[in-house]
């Protein structure tokens, strides 16, 4: 069992929003982006995997274990990222730091005195009071303390200074560094998927639309612009848009659509590797 997050058929029913269907997996030794528009979803699938939300369907396993049976034990292999410490404001950060410890016996202090230097943290100032940029320093800190093997970040550098994030992305790179320990990030930041990531998964509206590879991108994904289309080609399994003004193919594996394109003597006249961000674009805008 090589899986150290299984999602299986999670939902989450609100008034006004349904989170799933959804089944996912995180493999030990990846970093997986988590990426949607505001209110897709991204922090009820946080909440629930940390067992802070309780779900209405589905099984969430945690390094093959259950997290609702052993929800203290699973806990100490994680470190989490999402305004977890807002209730907390009166506390100076030195305060929470031993609040937090407390729970870890791994908890290492040297490494907690390196990261707020690292960071410019002063310690000594009460959480409520400081900046937006340095909760988030503060959170990223704390759950990065205890050795974890499993880091569940929910936009860890959101407000945070441009300094700070090339600080982040390289320690979350460091954390992957041994090829033991897993991430799961959601972000809006490209730079950080591109720099920490192996795989993407697409949320949107409560539903996982798409999952993939990240180098995927560049070697499969592409626009092609041909002299004719045709209604066949809207049924391939590896055409995602289909343009006519003027004739343009979206394509996530050029070479098949290539061949298919040859097969049907439809001519390319120009083609375009995609971008990341084109790629993420796109999935979102043809869902939205
Ligand atoms: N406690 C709640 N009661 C009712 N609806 C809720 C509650 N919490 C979240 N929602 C709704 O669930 C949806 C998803 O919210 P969520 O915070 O998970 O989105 P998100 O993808 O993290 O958004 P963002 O990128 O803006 O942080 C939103 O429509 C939100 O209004």
């Amino acid at each position: 069992m090589n899986n150290v997050i299984d999602v299986v058929g999670l939902m989450k029913h609100y008034k006004k929003f349904t989170l799933g269907p959804i089944d996912f997996q995180v493999e030990k030794g990846t970093a997986v982006a988590l990426v949607g528009t505001n209110g897709s979803g991204k922090s009820t699938v946080f909440r629930l995997l940390l067992n802070i939300l309780q779900s209405d369907e589905g099984s969430i396993q945690l390094f093959g274990e259950n997290m609702v049976e052993k929800e203290t034990e699973l806990k100490q292999k994680i470190g989490y990222v999402g305004d977890l410490y807002e209730q907390f404001g009166h506390f100076t950060i030195k305060e929470l730091k031993s609040l937090v410890s407390y729970w870890y016996p791994s908890w290492d202090d040297e490494r907690y005195s390196y990261l707020l230097k690292r960071y410019n943290i002063d310690d000594s100032e009460k959480f409520g009071k400081s900046s937006k940029g340095t909760k988030k320093k503060a959170e990223f800190i704390f759950s990065l303390c205890h050795d974890p093997k499993l880091l569940l970040l929910d936009e860890p550098s959101a407000g945070v200074d441009i300094v700070s994030q090339r600080k982040m992305k390289e320690d979350l790179m460091s954390f992957m560094e041994d090829g033991e320990r897993s991430i799961l990030l959601a972000t809006h930041i490209v730079d950080e998927i591109k720099q920490v990531c192996d795989y993407i998964a697409v949320l949107e509206k409560g539903k996982l639309l798409y999952s993939f590879d990240k180098d995927e991108v560049y070697e499969k994904w592409a626009r092609v612009w041909v002299v004719n289309v045709t209604d066949t080609l809207l049924e391939h399994p590896n055409v995602l848009m289909v343009g006519r003004t003027p004739p343009q193919i979206v394509t996530n594996n050029l070479p098949t659509l290539e061949n298919e394109l040859n097969s049907l003597d439809i001519a390319i006249t120009h083609t375009q590797r995609l971008t990341l961000e084109e790629v993420i674009e796109h999935l979102q805008q043809t869902h939205a």
